[in-house]
């Protein structure tokens, strides 16, 4: 494994039970502060990949390591590598009553026993949570319920909770699915900011090439659960797109 490697992923295949082939031989490496974008059709098995890299969903073969905590094995390893993983979503999956602050403290569970997260969380982390929603520019809202925010707030807040996690790595699908174009680009533009300054490792699938060429430091192509490009953005050109975008789906016709 690389020593910049945060997380190395090594001839993985992902069968799913109904004999969906979702994934097949994916190796790569994403790097400390390296901001990837994965790009593919739908079905191409964008969230299988991103799932896969912490175990939400389980290699049928191949194997995922990563730094600091080796193979995934044990439950211990999935355990730390899965609090150091900050997941975004593209239906943000925040608690809607809850404040913004409330909802960021949800990232400094996994730092706490279940008896202890019952409890009133410790300064330290509720100033960490504070930090982070000043990050996001989100200071003034952290009393406010998340229902009345925006969805690009809400989406905000949902980094602001994933950054709450001190994570190593940043998962995201489709962030900026439900967004307009400006909440988009903020979106885009304050992940990416977060995750150099921090050195965190991120993937996001996105489904918009020109974001994806705008923001990606990497783009890895997806077509039938394999890898056909892994490149710099300039490298990617039109024969790459046409095999990403053009590919059959490997379902079963029935
Ligand atoms: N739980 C599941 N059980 C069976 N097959 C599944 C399951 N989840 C996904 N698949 C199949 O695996 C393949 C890859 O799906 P995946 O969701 O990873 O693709 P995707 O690129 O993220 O698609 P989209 O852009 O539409 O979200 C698809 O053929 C899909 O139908």
């Amino acid at each position: 494994m690389d020593t910049s490697a945060v997380v190395s992923l090594d001839r993985v295949g992902v069968v799913y039970d109904n004999g969906v082939v979702a994934l097949e031989s994916v190796s790569l490496q994403l790097k400390r502060g390296e901001f990837a974008i994965v790009l593919g059709s739908s079905g191409a098995g964008k969230s299988t990949l991103l799932r896969t890299l912490n175990h939400l969903r389980l290699p049928t073969h191949g194997k995922v390591t990563v730094e600091g905590v080796g193979e995934l094995t044990k439950p211990s390893a999935l355990r730390l590598h899965r609090k150091r993983t900050g997941m975004i979503f593209q239906q943000h999956q925040l608690i809607e009553r809850y404040s913004a602050l409330k909802n960021v403290l949800m990232g400094r569970l996994a730092y706490h026993s279940f008896w202890k997260s019952l409890l009133p969380l410790p300064k330290l982390d509720q100033l960490i949570a504070l930090d982070c929603l000043k990050r996001v520019g989100l200071i003034d809202k952290a009393l406010t319920p998340v229902k009345s925010l925006s969805g690009g707030q809400q989406q905000r807040v949902g980094i602001a909770r994933a950054l709450a996690q001190k994570p190593r790595l940043m998962l995201a699908d489709e962030p900026i699915a439900s967004l307009d174009p400006t909440s988009a680009h903020q979106v885009l533009a304050l992940l990416r900011d977060i995750c150099k300054s921090e050195g965190i490792a991120a993937l996001l699938s996105l489904h918009q090439l020109e974001f994806a060429k705008q923001y990606g430091d990497r783009i890895i192509g997806l077509a039938n659960g394999r890898v056909i490009f892994d490149g710099s953005p300039s490298a990617l050109h039109h024969q790459h797109l046409d095999e990403i975008y053009t590919k059959r789906s490997l379902e079963p016709v029935m």
